[in-house]
């Protein structure tokens, strides 16, 4: 990804922000379950995935394979693999809403399951059960898979 292709507005999150966050999304969890598995959204949502289901002592975990995004600009959405049954019992994790298209498109499969993701913004927010964070719109968050350290000009300049 070029800089020029990130919006100028950006909620950088670095791996121990995004490990608290996930962390928080447990607890939050915490009351509705027991769950019997959790579906991750590939890729992003594998991360989260992972430490809530450490949180929850959840060891049952399937995927949903949706792509829609080359870098910032989303295009057709494609189910890359899918999953069984209605999702009853089952919660499923990404790691964020933004339009709410691939939201819309997994609870299609799965009406039953709880939908929980770690950062939200307010055109998706409507299509899960459970979040942490809102961020605005026209916000794009860099996650710490997708970005590493390196010197930046000031605001100002930018
Ligand atoms: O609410 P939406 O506008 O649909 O956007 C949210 C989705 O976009 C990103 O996935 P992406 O398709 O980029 O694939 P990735 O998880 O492999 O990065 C993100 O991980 C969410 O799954
Ligand atoms: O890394 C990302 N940050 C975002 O804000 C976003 N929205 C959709 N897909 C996204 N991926
Ligand atoms: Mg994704």
């Amino acid at each position: 990804m070029s800089p020029s292709d990130i919006p100028a507005k950006t909620f950088p999150v670095s791996w121990w922000e995004l490990h608290r966050d996930a962390r928080a999304l447990a607890w939050r969890l915490m009351g509705n379950g027991p769950y019997e598995g959790i579906v991750a959204i590939t890729r992003g949502g594998m991360v989260p995935a992972a430490i809530v289901a450490r949180e929850l002592e959840i060891r049952l975990i399937d995927t949903i394979c949706i792509a829609s995004y080359d870098e910032t600009v989303q295009g057709e959405l494609v189910v890359l693999k899918d999953v069984q049954g209605d999702g009853t019992g089952w919660l499923i994790i990404d790691d964020l809403v933004d339009t709410g298209k691939t939201a819309r498109a997994v609870r299609e499969r799965l009406p039953n399951a709880h939908f929980a993701t770690i950062y939200a913004k307010p055109e998706g927010r409507p299509l899960v059960d459970s979040f942490i964070t809102e961020v605005s719109q026209d916000t794009w968050i860099l996650f710490p898979w997708d970005t590493d350290m390196q010197a930046v000009p000031p605001l100002a300049r930018r």
